[in-house]
């Protein structure tokens, strides 16, 4: 049978008091584009670091491609493309020459190594800045060199953690382009974002995690059926009170300028009987409108009971 790309199985790892990572279980397949989001401080990097070898676990297995991340850091650790969340570079050399050596540390020939450091460059679009420093590009510029720095191992997985946090619109999008490309060629994609559109765009699975473990893993459009949608009604005649919904799903509701405004879990199924229970009542229904759950308010529902909790205790 082959190994997944990532299988974290109990994962744990405490920084004093703090549980970083609380019993973490992961799988993510071989060819999946993974998305991990949670609040700040949830363990992400710290899962991150773990995989990398940064990060010394203090109980529970992770592999990648089935090779130990610490029994067999080297297999494991060749295997993976990490653009961090930090920038962590070599300031004082030309970039190509990161790149180069970074080829080398993986155990590339110096031919190949500058190959793929030009590849790398053009990938990622700042070929006409391969002969400066790191410190001389903008910031824009320093976010696709770490992704450059990433590819340079054509790495079976590649890790990105918040590649897009504090980037202009037009290079979050070139930046989407050149993973998902990578994507489609086979790469295995974990993408760890605070922008939930993102994941919502990009990944084929989501992992929710909160206070060091998983909360939830789905597809985005599962997730999001797991939402309660809005349903807008506009009513000829709008009543004073709200009337008695006797429809499955339908959680609330309320009396509007134009008619009601009905929550329900899945509002797409729900609305059409709601609309005739309305008619038998004798109401005519003029207008429809259901807004779906975002993945955002999934996410919030999801994790906002531990911050209640942590806020009231701190
Ligand atoms: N080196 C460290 N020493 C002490 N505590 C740490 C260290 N690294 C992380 N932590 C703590 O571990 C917890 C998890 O942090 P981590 O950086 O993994 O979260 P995260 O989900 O990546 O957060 P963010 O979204 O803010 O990047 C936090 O409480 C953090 O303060």
């Amino acid at each position: 049978m082959t190994a997944p790309a990532i299988r974290a199985r109990n994962l744990r790892k405490n920084y004093g008091d703090v549980q970083a990572l609380d019993g973490l279980d992961l799988t993510v397949e071989r060819g999946e584009f993974f998305g991990l989001l949670g609040p700040n401080g949830a363990g992400k990097t710290t899962f991150i670091n773990t995989l990398v070898g940064l990060v010394h676990k203090d109980g529970g297995d992770a592999e990648v491609f089935g090779f130990d991340v610490e029994a067999d850091y080297r297999e494991a650790r060749d295997r993976i493309g990490l653009a961090p969340q930090e920038f962590n570079v070599d300031r004082f050399f030309p970039i190509i020459e990161v790149l180069e050596h970074k080829a080398g540390y993986h155990g590339i020939g110096s031919k190949e190594a500058r190959r793929r450091a030009e590849d790398a460059l053009k990938t990622v679009g700042i070929w006409d800045k391969r002969d400066t420093r790191f410190d001389w590009l903008s910031g824009g510029m320093k976010r696709r060199f770490v992704l450059a720095r990433a590819l340079v191992s054509n790495p079976d997985l590649l890790i990105l953690d918040e590649p897009t946090a504090g980037v202009d619109v037009q290079l979050r999008h070139d930046l989407w382009d050149i993973i998902n490309r990578m994507n489609d060629a086979g790469t295995t994609i974990l993408l760890t974002t605070h922008y939930i559109e993102e994941a919502e765009r990009l990944c084929d699975r989501v992992a929710i995690m909160d206070s060091g473990s998983k909360v939830e893993v789905a597809a985005p459009d599962d997730l999001m059926a797991r939402g309660t949608d809005t349903i807008d009604l506009g009513l000829a005649d709008p009543p004073r009170t709200a009337p008695r919904l006797d429809v499955d799903g339908v959680t609330d509701v309320t009396v509007t300028d134009d008619g009601l405004s009905v929550t329900a879990a899945g509002g797409s199924q729900t609305a059409p009987e709601l609309v005739r229970v309305l008619e038998r009542q004798g109401h005519h229904v003029t207008s429809l409108d259901i807004r779906r759950a975002s993945l955002e308010e999934v996410f919030v529902d999801l994790t906002r009971d531990d911050r209640e909790y942590a806020e009231v205790s701190a």
